[in-house]
């Protein structure tokens, strides 16, 4: 039986339109949704096994990808966001009545990754967001507490669906982010 890791991968993962212009997020509240609206596609649409992404109930991994914060507006219900870690790098916006995060956002002008917000776009009804294109912080789900004994297996499932598992964040992010702070260092190689 296959573990039941995220909705959005379950049953493997469906390709997105490189063209598709964009949607509107909305939270799981009934009455007066907060609603953002994201124009163009997103990137870097990735699982992660985090702590701190927001997860539907009863996954073990987040879905969670990036937009230029540009291309973020919220349409409604901007007074029910708080922000859930204020000291944490990404400033997590989350509805105060449901709990869903709407928008992650790095303040830190000096961040590898200043510019984006991360957004999960199974939040939207419309079809064509980009597809999940590896798993990051797979191990993380530990501390969730997931049986590290059965990592053999998650890691085996995410493959079989095209999801290459990291540790942390994949390759060219990884680099992404060292070539900033070698830039920032004055080491950064042709
Ligand atoms: N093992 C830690 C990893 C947390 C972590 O580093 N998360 C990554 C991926 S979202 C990150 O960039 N976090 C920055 C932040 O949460 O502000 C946990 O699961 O809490
Ligand atoms: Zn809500
Ligand atoms: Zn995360």
């Amino acid at each position: 039986m296959a573990l039941k890791l995220h909705p959005s991968i379950d049953n493997g993962v469906r390709k997105g339109n490189p063209n598709f212009a964009g949607g509107a997020l909305t939270c799981k509240c009934a009455d007066h949704p907060v609603q953002v609206r994201i124009t163009g596609n997103v990137a870097h649409n990735h699982a992660c096994g985090c702590t701190k992404c927001w997860k539907p109930q009863g996954a073990v991994f987040s879905v969670v990808a990036v937009v230029s914060r540009d291309n973020l507006k919220v349409v409604s219900g901007a007074e029910k966001l708080h922000v859930v870690d204020a000291s944490a790098t990404i400033q997590r916006h989350a509805c105060r009545d449901c709990g869903v995060h709407m928008y992650g956002r790095i303040e830190n002008a000096n961040h590898p990754f200043y510019g984006l917000d991360f957004v999960h776009t199974e939040l939207s009804n419309e079809q064509g967001w980009q597809e999940p294109q590896f798993a990051a912080f797979v191990s993380s789900i530990i501390e969730s507490g997931f049986p590290p004994a059965k990592m053999g297996e998650v890691r085996a499932q995410l493959r079989s669906i095209g999801l290459e598992p990291y540790d942390c964040l994949s390759p060219p992010l990884m680099d992404a982010i060292a070539s900033h702070v070698a830039k920032a260092a004055g080491k950064l190689a042709a």
